[in-house]
């Protein structure tokens, strides 16, 4: 059976598949999160450092603060509460190119800060969707860029100074670094996933294996408590139960098929002699070997089973009370004839056997019996050693 262990070990295994499955914060929302959060702060301090001193309205700079301290943590609050967070981000990811387009045509293209911008929003939409991805951050950066022009009016500032050129390449540099790594980890984590999976797929594999093995097992048991059930332990013969299972078909098979049905009861002479003269042990190996001697000069259709302690019972389809006669005497001679030796002398042993045969004696399976066991009785008061067949005519007892 599967042991506690076992049972242990697959509910772990399942509760630890259960949880992989449970739904987590998408990684591509988390992680353009924390790159915004980091990046976009810096973004701030270079345009500041950009705009500083050309006497920009206040607008412009509380615009800039919405768009580069407060609007990344908007969009993931967004995109966590949406129905679909990754497809959100994706639309997130739109909407950084449309506005950093207009930022950049409002500024007047600064080719450093535009292309700081332009890069940041495309590389997360060609990691996300590929050629597909640059093409619609391309385009959605174009659209912001003609409204950006279209409300700030067409100029060029290509002029950034030394400062900004540095700190927009440190800025380009960073994130894009900041992306490879992040691409490293995430590679990681899909390799240990995939590790893991397998390694819990194959401890799945080896438990269904076992779990089937049991299986197996439980039906052999099943099929051998059943033969047990049905069979005496000593002799291997069937038991007195299986006859009384068996008795009603055959005898309803045999009225269909319109041939006869005989019952033998065979019964060993002084049985208790021989127990009480040569032991219990002795007494044993001659109903062993009774037992072998009607197996093997049995057809395939006949039953043979031990009936009671020293008593045997044969039911034999087909079979008419002279060919039935003939066969009990055949067995009477055959066990007179075996070979049981103790302590240097032969057993002289000897059965009685009473023979009743279907329709001639009997009209129902019990009186079939109860007939056999007449005869049998008759067999015994005869003198024994002889095979007696029951009276034609004599249905009731
Ligand atoms: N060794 C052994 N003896 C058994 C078993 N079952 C019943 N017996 C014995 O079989 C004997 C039957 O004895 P009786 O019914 O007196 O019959 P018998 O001595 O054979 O005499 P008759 O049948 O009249 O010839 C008893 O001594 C039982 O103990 C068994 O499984 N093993």
């Amino acid at each position: 059976m599967l042991g506690p262990n076992g049972r242990d070990s697959i509910n772990k295994s399942l509760a630890m598949t259960a949880a992989s499955l449970q739904p987590k914060l998408h990684w591509v929302v988390d992680t353009h999160w924390r790159v915004r959060a980091l990046a976009y702060p810096l973004a701030f301090f270079i345009l500041t450092l950009h705009l500083w001193g050309q006497g920009q309205p206040a607008l412009v700079w509380v615009l800039l603060g919405l768009q580069l301290l407060i609007y990344p943590h908007l969009i993931y609050w967004r995109a966590r509460r949406a129905p679909d967070p990754p497809q959100a981000e994706l639309h997130n990811l739109l909407l950084d190119s449309f506005l950093f387009g207009a930022w950049v045509a409002w500024l007047g293209f600064p080719a450093f800060i535009g292309f700081m911008f332009f890069i940041s929003t495309a590389i997360n939409s060609a990691i996300l969707r590929g050629f597909n991805g640059i093409a619609w951050s391309l385009a959605l950066f174009a659209v912001g860029a003609l409204l950006g022009a279209a409300l700030g009016g067409w100029h060029f500032y290509s002029d950034e100074s030394g400062w900004v050129k540095l700190l927009s390449m440190v800025g380009i540099s960073g994130y894009l670094l900041g992306i490879g790594v992040l691409a490293h980890q995430r590679t990681q984590v899909l390799r240990h996933t995939r590790s893991t999976l397998r390694a819990r797929e194959a401890e799945l594999q080896a438990l269904n294996a076992a779990l089937s093995d049991r299986l197996h097992q439980i039906e052999r048991l099943q099929v051998e408590l059943r033969e047990q059930a049905v069979r005496d332990p000593l002799t291997g013969l069937f038991n007195r139960r299986y006859l009384q299972s068996t008795l009603e078909r055959e005898w309803a098979r045999c009225q269909r098929e319109g041939v006869p049905l005989c019952v033998m009861l065979l019964d060993i002479d002084h049985f208790k002699q021989v127990n009480d003269r040569h032991g219990h042990g002795v007494g044993d190996q001659v109903l062993v070997r009774l037992g072998q001697l009607l197996l093997e000069q049995s057809r395939r259709e006949d039953l043979a089973c031990r009936y009671g302690g020293e008593e045997f019972l044969l039911l034999l389809p087909g079979l008419g009370a002279d060919e039935a006669y003939e066969r009990a005497q055949a067995w009477r001679q055959g066990f007179a004839a075996l070979d049981i030796w103790v302590n240097g002398a032969r057993l002289n042993l000897s059965l009685s056997v009473g023979v009743a045969v279907a329709p001639d004696h009997a009209n129902e399976p019990d009186l079939l019996i109860h007939q056999a066991d007449m005869a049998l009785y008759a067999a015994k008061a005869q003198g024994r050693n002889r095979v007696v067949l029951a009276e034609a005519g004599r249905m009731h007892p």
